[in-house]
């Protein structure tokens, strides 16, 4: 079944194409790595999918529904959720206090005016997410005091909070130290279990490792996809990723 799909998608800002004609597929529960050289498209792309930008052309589908000039909002209703590639937390929130926030934040029944810090329901889920990250003694620290790795993996807990089905993944390990590497991977492998995810990733070692599909864009336009070892064969994306001459 296809969880997320797009079909000649086209992208332009004024005269530049950042997208053309791009239709992928995405399977349900299958982990995705989205690679290409720098100013390829693969954040337009993540924000076409995510409904933060429309596509000048084609059009987006969730779930068999024709996305077209939907909100991100819309997307989100639908089962999508996203991480971005700088880092979205508040620096003066605590880490507990944060997860609390963006399940209140995904769960539509749940009354504004309540405290969420009070709703057992989402310090539950708040503290279920810090034991997946490995981050329960870090609950009540403050976001702006944790260590860059650690507030990279505060991202990523936030955004596989609330169990969208489909989750898109901005260069989750960028900036983050060898260190803290392994921690990361561990976590997405666990998280994404069952989900179907898109990870865009300059890191090609894990990238290689996490993903079961792998799509090359070059030029806004898709070059390649296969395992990894059918997108390491191939002459095109030699000549264009790894700048390599054939
Ligand atoms: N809002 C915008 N206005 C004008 N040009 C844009 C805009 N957003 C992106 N672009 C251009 O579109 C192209 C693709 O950008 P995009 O950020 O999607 O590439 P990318 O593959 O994610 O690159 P990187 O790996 O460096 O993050 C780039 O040339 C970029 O300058």
């Amino acid at each position: 079944m296809t969880a997320l799909a797009c079909r000649h998608v086209g992208m332009r800002f004024g005269a530049f194409a950042a997208l053309t004609d791009v239709s992928l597929r995405f399977e349900r529960s299958r982990f995705y790595g989205l690679i290409g050289p720098n100013g390829a498209g693969k954040t337009t792309l993540i924000n076409v999918l995510s409904g933060a930008l429309q596509p000048t052309s084609g059009e987006v589908e969730l779930d068999g529904r024709p996305m077209h000039r939907a909100s991100r909002h819309a997307f989100a209703r639908q089962g999508l959720a996203r991480s971005f590639q700088t880092s979205s937390l508040f620096n003066e929130l605590g880490v507990r206090e944060s997860l609390v926030l963006a399940l209140q934040a995904k769960s539509a029944t749940q009354s504004a005016w309540r405290d969420p810090m009070a709703d057992a329901r989402l310090c539950a889920g708040a503290d279920a997410m810090l034991g997946r990250l490995g981050m329960r003694h870090m609950a009540d620290e403050r976001v702006g005091a944790l260590a860059h790795g650690w507030q990279r993996l505060l991202d990523l807990g936030i955004a596989f909070i609330g169990d969208a089905p489909i989750v898109l993944l901005d260069e989750p390990f960028a900036g983050i130290g060898h260190s803290a590497i392994g921690a990361t991977e561990d976590a997405i492998r666990e998280l994404a279990r069952g989900r179907t995810v898109v990870m865009v990733e300059h890191n090609m070692s894990v990238l290689m490792r996490l993903a079961e599909d792998i799509v090359v864009l070059a030029g806004g336009q898709v070059l390649a996809r296969g395992t990894a070892e059918e997108v390491r064969a191939d002459a095109g994306v030699r000549r264009a990723y790894l700048g390599e001459h054939a």
